[in-house]
């Protein structure tokens, strides 16, 4: 009943906006001034690009630039970058949003070349450029394109010819550090060649682009098969593909690997970009796709080896879209951490399973495998966020040194040299 009345409201004012004037229709007792309205567009032509606005009871409408947006009135109150509301300095909102009145409308509006101004019942005044508008409405950020990416199998990859970068030139200028970003953000997996095969080495690598984020396995870690710690990363076996640390809240964003030593066979490294096989999930199976993105679920470390006691517990989605545009930005991928599951009920779980093993196939098929023997001065970075990695059995002696870094940082480098990130 009160569903019918509230829908039939609302088709009333969607009719009322169409035919030009809107009526008080929504009489909530704190709604002020709710005067019948003109609507009608206000038309203005400035270099080249047409823009028209139209002052709805709720809400402000603007055509610009190809781009119908809408914005509401507190909204565009609370963006307002006048010195008073907003520091320039610092970049931050000095406006305390609490004290706008959640029914505030501008008093009057009015278009000047490019600069919208509203002038807001207490005399106020906003200003507002209509590409800046552009730029940060909901509209215009659907359009944006997503960061961008190569998705990849093998195939793709090895015909991309993906340079590495110089140990010296990644060091030591701004375009080799560029580059190597580029390839990174691009592929989700990026190389430096010609770096002296030390752990410290590899360190100043790491802090080029980031802070190095510490974990239970230390800040630098080195490792061989001696199950130094409870993990079967310390072991010679071999180990299916899977993102590391999927039981943290926030898995860690970058794995950097540099293989100091190794005397024997095997060994190799599995790379799989586990974002094209979503993709083709998403493709194939829609619906579990969505599944795979709703369901959350728990991985856990539970160690007690030695001196090493933990337990840590982290739950997501294996897949982790944005809500506002669909894009995919963190697959969780884990089978030998995967804590049992008792978040959803069972008809859910078969389903769950049924869309698990579709991405599994997808991350299984051998032309998605990419092989690479990692040896001593070659030091691979691989987005933990996106790319799974796994390895070959193997025998003799093997040292692995790395670390794990905060993703905000080296987007924030990477940001800095001007890409898109
Ligand atoms: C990389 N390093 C050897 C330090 C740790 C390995 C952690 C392995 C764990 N099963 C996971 O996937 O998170
Ligand atoms: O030994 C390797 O090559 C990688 C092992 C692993 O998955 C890890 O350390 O995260
Ligand atoms: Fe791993």
């Amino acid at each position: 009943m009160w569903y019918h009345r509230l829908s039939h409201l609302q088709s009333r004012l969607q009719d009322l906006l169409k035919g030009g004037v809107i009526y008080p229709a929504l009489s909530q007792p704190n709604f002020k001034s709710l005067l019948p309205l003109a609507v009608h567009w206000h038309h203005t032509v400035s270099k080249s690009l047409t823009c028209a606005w139209q002052q709805h009871e709720d809400h402000f409408e603007l055509k610009y630039a190809n781009t119908v947006m809408r914005f509401d009135y507190v909204w565009l109150r609370d963006h307002c970058r006048s010195a008073s509301c907003y520091n320039s300095k610092t970049h931050q909102r000095s406006l305390d949003t609490a004290s706008v009145d959640l029914c505030i409308k501008p008093k009057n509006i009015r278009l000047d070349e490019t600069t919208l101004f509203f002038t807001w019942p207490d005399g106020h005044v906003t200003k507002y450029d209509l590409n800046w508008l552009v730029k940060n409405s909901y509209e215009g950020q659907k359009q944006k394109v997503i960061q961008p990416r190569i998705l990849w199998n093998a195939e793709i990859y090895q015909q991309a010819q993906v340079p590495s970068v110089d140990c010296q030139s990644f060091l030591e200028t701004n375009e080799g550090l560029k580059k190597f970003l580029q390839n990174f953000l691009l592929y989700g997996i990026a190389f430096v060649e010609n770096v002296p095969p030390t752990q410290e080495h590899t360190e100043k690598l790491a802090e080029r682009i980031s802070l190095i984020r510490e974990t239970i396995y230390g800040r630098m870690w080195y490792f061989t098969s001696d199950f130094s710690r409870g993990d079967t990363a310390y072991t010679k076996l071999a180990l299916d593909r899977h993102t590391d640390t999927t039981y943290f809240q926030e898995p860690c964003g970058i794995q950097v690997f540099h293989c100091l030593k190794h005397e024997g066979t095997g060994g190799r490294t599995l790379l799989v970009d586990g974002f094209y096989a979503a993709e083709q999930v998403l493709q194939k199976a829609p619906e579990e796709f969505e599944l795979l993105s709703k369901v959350p679920l728990k991985h856990e470390y539970i160690e007690d080896v030695g001196e090493c006691h933990n337990h840590m517990i982290g739950v997501g989605p294996v897949l982790n879209i944005y809500p506002w545009n669909k894009e995919l930005y963190l697959i969780r991928y884990n089978n030998y951490d995967r804590a049992v599951i008792n978040t959803v009920p069972y008809d859910v779980v078969h389903r769950w399973y049924t869309a698990h093993r579709t991405l599994t196939i997808e991350l299984r098929r051998p032309e998605n495998e990419f092989w690479v023997k990692l040896k001593p001065g070659r030091v691979l970075f691989i987005d933990n966020w996106r790319v799974l990695h796994g390895r070959e059995c193997f025998t003799g002696y093997r040292q692995l040194c790395g670390c794990y870094l905060t993703r905000d940082d080296v987007l924030n480098t990477a940001r800095l040299l001007g890409l898109q990130a």
